[in-house]
């Protein structure tokens, strides 16, 4: 797959670790930086990897900021990004099945390289369930923020 990921100062480190099990594992990455500790502002990197995904440059995207919550308010603010924080594996799996998340979102502070890379692999591999009640809420997301999923 082809995947879009980018990160703050505060997400470096990490973003550098699951790019790397992200080309481990076969996939194409696209890297919007940043690319050292220098400090920036996460708005810009969580806008860049929500186009990617929306535009259909990538197929998904992976933002990290220190805590995850900054860059996924911007990710969720780009029309037809769906950007899920996840801290387990359990989140990985279910911001897919049910919320057809696009973009993973992650901590430094708090999710390890381990635990990133496994989510990582959970929320690529996993599908969304589709069926009634899952695409009736994400279509009522997308009627909320003008568009059709
Ligand atoms: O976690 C973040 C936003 O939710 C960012 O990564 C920032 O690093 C965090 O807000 C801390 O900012 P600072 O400029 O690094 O002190």
């Amino acid at each position: 797959m082809k995947i879009s990921i980018g990160a703050d100062h505060g997400g470096f480190g990490l973003k550098e670790a699951v790019k790397q099990s992200l080309l481990a594992e076969g996939h194409e990455v696209i890297d919007h930086g940043t690319n050292s500790t220098e400090s920036v502002d996460y708005p810009d990197y969580g806008e860049a990897v929500a186009w990617d995904v929306v535009n259909g440059v990538a197929d998904r995207g992976v933002a990290i900021c220190t805590t995850g919550i900054g860059i996924s308010m911007a990710v969720n603010k780009v029309r037809g990004a769906r950007g899920a924080v996840c801290h387990n594996e359990d989140a990985a799996e279910f911001c897919r099945r049910h919320n057809k998340a696009n973009v993973i979102c992650f901590g430094q502070k708090y999710d390890t390289p381990y635990m990133a890379a496994k989510m990582t692999k959970i929320f690529l591999e996993t599908e969304f369930e589709g069926g009634g009640r899952h695409d009736r809420r994400i279509n009522k997301i997308a009627k909320i923020e003008g568009t059709s999923d």
